[in-house]
């Protein structure tokens, strides 16, 4: 390895927003490990991310995390210098309804995860000057309607992160995204129906599903120097779905709005 190439860890990196996180990370000269257990995908991840090497990983088993984190730390003699926790799962149920299995596999994939590869990451990353960035949700700044043991999760992370940023500021940035509705996998049911699609997007002021490069673009800055300054923030990306209210629009009419000078 080149002496002076960086080091980054992106869990879940073999689809959606891991994939375009560690496809920008490699653009940005990053030698990037993929951890994810969609083994399968290993090859094509591969190729598609140059330099980069894949790792079988369920982010759940503390060997696997180990496993990952040592060959991190081995490619960088020591040093990191970037974690992206992104490895995520969810689940729609109403909460009357949820089981502990769910409960139970939606915070040990979505949550502690993180604090297993945070914490094993730490020295590493103080050696390297680093910076993680933890894939957190909207659902973790509001809360969400059949989602909330997913939304619970997400919002642990920004208060874990927020708390690391902290502790840790002193060696370590940390901080969190917060995507809206994505176009990945976890969002193949609204992609795949035109009338779920156009309720969802009416709730979005951008008007459509975000890509998940458009989510790896805000992730690869607060991983640069150019957010040096910048610990401790969760910033949603979400083409301002969780700005605020939106006005109900009329039944047959596109919602456009009537510009002040035309206003009847
Ligand atoms: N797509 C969306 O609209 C949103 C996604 N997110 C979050 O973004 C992150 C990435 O999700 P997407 O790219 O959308 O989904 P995705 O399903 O396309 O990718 C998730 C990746 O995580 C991996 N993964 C899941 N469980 C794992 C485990 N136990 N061990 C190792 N790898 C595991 C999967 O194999 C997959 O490669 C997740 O944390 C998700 O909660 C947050 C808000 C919205
Ligand atoms: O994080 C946002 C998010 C995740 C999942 C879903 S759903 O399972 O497709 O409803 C919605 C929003």
């Amino acid at each position: 390895m080149d002496d002076r190439a960086r080091v980054a860890v992106v869990t879940g990196g073999a689809n959606g927003i891991g994939l375009a996180c560690a496809q920008r990370l490699s653009g940005d000269g990053f030698h990037v490990v993929v951890a994810d257990f969609d083994a399968e995908a290993g090859p094509q991840v591969t190729a598609k991310v140059p330099g980069a090497e894949f790792v079988p990983c369920d982010v759940r088993s503390p060997t696997d995390v180990r496993r990952v984190v040592d060959r991190a730390l081995e490619i960088g003699q020591g040093r990191l210098h970037a974690l992206v926790n992104n490895a995520g799962q969810t689940a729609r149920v109403r909460f009357a309804d949820c089981d502990e299995a769910t409960w139970q596999r939606l915070h040990d994939v979505n949550l502690r995860s993180v604090f297993s590869f945070t914490q094993a990451c730490l020295e590493g990353l103080t050696a390297g000057h680093g910076a993680v960035v933890s894939v957190a949700s909207v659902a973790g700044l509001v809360g969400a309607e059949d989602l909330s043991v997913y939304s619970a999760t997400k919002a642990a992370i920004i208060a874990l992160t927020r708390s690391l940023a902290l502790e840790l500021g002193h060696v370590i940035r940390f901080n969190a995204v917060c995507p809206g509705q994505i176009a990945t996998r976890m969002m193949a049911r609204v992609q795949a129906d035109a009338g779920l699609r156009a309720v969802v997007t009416a709730q979005i002021p951008a008007a459509r599903l975000g890509r998940p490069e458009e989510v790896a673009n805000v992730i690869a800055w607060l991983l640069g120097d150019e957010a040096s300054y910048v610990n401790g923030v969760a910033i949603p990306i979400d083409g301002g779905e969780s700005a605020g209210f939106r006005q109900p629009k009329p039944s047959g009419t596109t919602g456009e709005r009537v510009s002040p000078g035309k206003a009847p």
